[in-house]
């Protein structure tokens, strides 16, 4: 696998996908191998590409040209607008990018963002998101999303849900299959022999021992207690409002918090350009930016890269490691 691409898919071609490909193509040069899979037509006009027709040859192609794998679509795009039609092509070059995986014909996946609403009502995609399609079609029982940036990891134990939800949907069980599976893929891609693991709690002051919710007490502590008595190195739960100031966040590896936003605030308010979505317990790398279509700017030519390169650069390190150490 280290001398193979990764496939980079377009995701939603209104939104800010396409131009921020460019970008990473112009900031990463030959530095990391990817290839973009979509339709040359939602490119930004005037785009330096070559099309390759097996994703080997993106490793031959010139540094300032973006080496495309063409996937057909329905229609051209429009950035910021968003065409229904086009939806059935996201999905399409999302599950070629994982057949392409599972054959070892590339490194690993890096996805561009997708608009989850326009795939439900333009293509019937029944996920809430890329975890959970990626997981279906790799044949994975749970798998976990953690956000990953220089100063903070976060995984969120429950993701795409309604708030009213989350307190039904956070069992132990899956809890504990959260934190097993997020302490492994830290060991196995982090490098991290004994992984800190910190435990966010549900409700305010994480319960105020009963006094504000019941769940931290009855779902949470009895989880950490478990693994704690493995010898996993994890406290909580802890109040989720002292967890993320400097000192709190030197303290731990990753924090496991309870549901989306939880999770997801802090990285993006700490880290927004810097933040990469990263699947574990996948049978392949999978890493994407922390960030949506943006379908405000896209076309503006003032969409951030950044994320999307510390995505791609994530993905060739965690590639590269896991031929060395398979
Ligand atoms: N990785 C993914 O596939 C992913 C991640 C998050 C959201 N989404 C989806 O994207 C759609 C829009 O979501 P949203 O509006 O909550 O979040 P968003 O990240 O698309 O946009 C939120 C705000 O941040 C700005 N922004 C986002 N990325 C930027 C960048 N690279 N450079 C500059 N500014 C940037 C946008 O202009 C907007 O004002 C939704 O359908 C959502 O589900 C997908
Ligand atoms: N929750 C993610 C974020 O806000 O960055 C995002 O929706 C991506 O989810 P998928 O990778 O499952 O599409």
């Amino acid at each position: 696998m280290g001398s193979l691409p990764i496939a980079l898919t377009c995701g939603e071609p209104a939104g800010i996908g396409p131009e921020i490909a460019v970008k990473a193509r112009q900031i990463l040069g030959a530095e990391v191998p990817f290839f973009w899979m979509g339709d040359p037509r939602h490119l930004p006009p005037h785009t330096a590409h070559r099309l390759i027709h097996r994703p080997a040859e993106a490793m031959a192609v010139p540094a300032n040209e973006l080496p495309v794998l063409a996937h057909p679509f329905a229609a051209p795009a429009t950035p910021g607008k968003i065409t229904y039609a086009n939806a059935r092509g996201v999905v399409e070059v999302i599950a070629r990018a994982v057949d392409m995986v599972l054959k070892n014909e590339v490194a690993a996946i890096c996805t561009s963002p997708i608009n989850k609403k326009v795939l439900k009502d333009g293509a019937g995609f029944g996920f809430p998101g890329h975890t959970e399609f990626l997981a279906f079609l790799a044949r994975v029982e749970q798998v976990v999303m953690m956000l990953a940036a220089p100063e903070l990891r976060v995984v969120p134990a429950t993701i795409h849900i309604p708030i009213s939800e989350v307190p039904r949907q956070l069992t132990a069980e899956g809890l504990e299959a959260t934190i097993r599976i997020t302490e492994a893929g830290l060991r196995r891609d982090f490098g991290l022999t004994r992984p800190r693991i910190a435990v966010s709690g549900l409700n305010p002051h994480a319960g105020e021992g009963g006094a504000m919710g019941t769940e931290d007490a009855r779902v949470i502590a009895p989880v950490v207690a478990k693994l704690a008595s493995e010898g996993m190195a994890i406290r909580g739960p802890l109040p989720a409002d002292t967890m993320f100031h400097p000192r709190a966040r030197a303290t731990y590896d990753v924090a496991i918090c309870m549901y989306h936003d939880q999770a997801l605030i802090p990285i993006k308010t700490i880290d927004f350009d810097g933040g990469v979505n990263v699947t574990l317990g996948l049978p392949f790398v999978r890493t994407s930016p922390d960030h949506g279509t943006a379908l405000d700017i896209a076309g503006k030519g003032i969409a951030e890269p950044s994320s999307l390169v510390a995505a791609l650069r994530m993905a060739h390190h965690m590639a590269e490691a896991r031929v060395r150490q398979p």
